[in-house]
C-alpha cells in the first residue's frame, strides 16, 4: 500500500518574464504586466509530496522533519527573497515562469529522495494560479 505525504512550505521571490529573443513589443504582448523591466514578486506557497510504502520499522513513509529540513536547505535557502532572473543561475537562460519554477524545484529535492518513492512539486504562484509537476 502507497501513501502520499506531504509538506507545505513557502517563499517570497521577484521575476521577470520575457524571452530575450523577441523584441519589446512582443515581449509586451505575450507577458504583458509580468514583463516588467523593474520586476515584481509573488508569495509563493509549495507543496512537496512523497509517495511510496510506509517502513513497518518506523511507521513513515519518510520522515517529516526530514523532508522539511530537505526544502528549508534545498529550495528556500536558494529562492527565498530572491530575484530568479538575477540572482538564480538556473535562471540565467530559463524564463522563470511557475511551469519552469516547479521543475527547477523537483529536480533541486529529486536526489535527495529514496529512489523507490514518487515526488511531486505543487507551486502556488497566486492563490488561484498553480501548477504541478512530478518528473
Ligand atoms: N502558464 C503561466 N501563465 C502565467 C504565468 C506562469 O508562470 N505560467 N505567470 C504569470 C504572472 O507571473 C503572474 O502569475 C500574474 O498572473 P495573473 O493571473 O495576472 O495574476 P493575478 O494576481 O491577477 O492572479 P489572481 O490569481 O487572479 O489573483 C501570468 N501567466
Ligand atoms: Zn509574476
Amino acid at each position: 500500500m502507497k501513501v502520499k505525504v506531504s509538506r507545505k512550505a513557502h517563499f517570497n521571490a521577484a521575476h521577470r518574464l520575457y524571452n530575450k529573443g523577441w523584441s519589446d513589443d512582443k515581449n509586451t504582448k505575450v507577458f504583458g504586466k509580468c514583463n516588467n523591466p523593474n520586476y515584481h514578486g509573488h508569495n509563493y506557497e509549495l507543496i512537496v509530496s512523497v509517495t511510496g510504502e510506509i517502513d513497518p520499522e518506523t511507521g513513515f513513509v519518510m520522515d517529516m522533519k526530514v523532508l522539511k529540513d530537505l526544502i528549508e536547505e534545498k529550495v528556500e535557502d536558494a529562492l527565498d527573497h530572491k530575484n530568479l532572473n538575477v540572482e538564480v543561475p538556473e535562471f540565467k537562460d530559463l524564463n522563470p515562469t511557475a511551469e519552469n519554477i516547479s521543475i527547477v524545484i523537483w529536480k533541486k529535492l529529486r536526489p535527495h529522495i529514496n529512489e523507490k518513492h514518487e515526488l511531486e512539486v505543487v507551486l502556488y504562484e497566486t492563490p488561484r494560479n498553480f501548477v504541478t509537476f512530478s518528473g
